[in-house]
């Protein structure tokens, strides 16, 4: 079960980007059961990835699992408030290199392509996560 975090003030601004303004990108990602899809994968591949496994042992990955569905719905115009904490927040201390997002982003994208996930919409949700390793990495 999910556990409890040190209180903080929920905002979709702790989304970390400002979401589509329509439904099309939520459309193409197949909408709930396809992010939920995408969500789970992709945790699972960077549980089962050497080059960042160690960063997701010990953490809350129901609550992750959870939020990231939050984030992804909300990005894309699926109409979902994120209930999570900021981009700064989640990832403080963890020490993650520009390698490790980079790992990530590579599961990301195996995962929706295995959703079948358009080109063209992959790179529109990649265009918004990329700026996040400004909050997400570690110097
Ligand atoms: C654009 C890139 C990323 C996004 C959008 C993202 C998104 C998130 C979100 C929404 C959370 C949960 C926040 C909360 O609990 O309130 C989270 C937590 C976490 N992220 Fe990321 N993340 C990114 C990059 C990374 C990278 C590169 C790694 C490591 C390789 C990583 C590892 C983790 C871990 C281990 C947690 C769990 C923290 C905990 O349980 O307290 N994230 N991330």
């Amino acid at each position: 079960a999910e556990q409890p975090v040190a209180p903080y003030t929920q905002s979709d601004a702790n989304a970390g980007a400002t979401p589509f303004t329509n439904d099309r990108l939520w459309r193409a990602f197949h909408g709930e059961a396809g992010v939920s899809r995408i969500v789970e994968d992709l945790v699972a591949r960077n549980q089962n990835d050497p080059r960042i496994s160690d960063i997701f042992k010990n953490q809350d990955l129901v609550r992750l699992r959870r939020v990231l569905k939050e984030q992804f719905c909300y990005i894309l115009g699926g109409g979902c408030s994120y209930t999570g904490r900021d981009m700064r927040a989640a990832h403080k201390d963890m020490g993650i290199q520009r390698a490790d997002m980079a790992a990530l982003v590579e599961n990301l994208q195996a995962a929706m392509r295995v959703e079948r996930v358009p080109f063209a919409a992959q790179n529109h949700l990649l265009a918004k996560l990329a700026p996040m390793h400004r909050e997400v990495v570690e110097r």
